[in-house]
């Protein structure tokens, strides 16, 4: 991403791998809970905690490494990823909005503003991909 490559790998030795994991747990369990989203990730992954869901995580995980500067096997395509699932700026917006919630409960607020503002950032071309025919 456009941070300073210092920066991110500050932000991941900052948060640390136990926390990130936590996070992204957490956070997924609010997304499967909610009304709108829930049902668009219960499709594609199984019911959370159980089926997709430790692999996914796992993913997501590597994701973020990448994403925060750490080590990481990560080599998905995020945008691709979103296709086809009747994604649109409304389910974005309450994706972000759970991430903040999450973020704000697991992060110092340092932290949680870096890595709302990186989703905030990611959104807008994931965004595009999801709304592709
Ligand atoms: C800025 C917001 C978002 C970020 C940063 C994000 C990030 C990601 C990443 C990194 C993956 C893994 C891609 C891969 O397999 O390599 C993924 C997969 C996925 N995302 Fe998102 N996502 C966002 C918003 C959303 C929204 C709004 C939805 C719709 C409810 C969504 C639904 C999914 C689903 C269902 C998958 C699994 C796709 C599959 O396995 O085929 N995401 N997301």
């Amino acid at each position: 991403m456009t941070l300073p490559l210092t920066e991110q790998g500050s932000l991941f030795a900052r948060i640390g791998e136990e926390k990130l994991r936590a996070l992204l747990w957490a956070f997924y369990a609010k997304a499967t809970a909610d009304e709108l989203l829930g049902p668009i990730f219960t499709a594609k992954i199984g019911p959370y905690p159980r089926a997709g869901w430790p692999v996914h995580i796992a993913r997501l995980e590597g994701f973020w490494r990448a994403v925060l500067g750490g080590e990481s096997a990560y080599r998905g395509q995020p945008g691709p990823a979103h296709r086809h699932l009747g994604a649109t700026g409304t389910h974005f917006d309450r994706w972000l909005a759970l991430w903040e919630a999450t973020l704000a409960e697991h992060l110092d607020p340092p932290e949680a503003q870096a890595l709302l503002a990186l989703a905030a950032r990611m959104r807008v071309s994931l965004q595009r991909f999801a709304e592709m025919e």
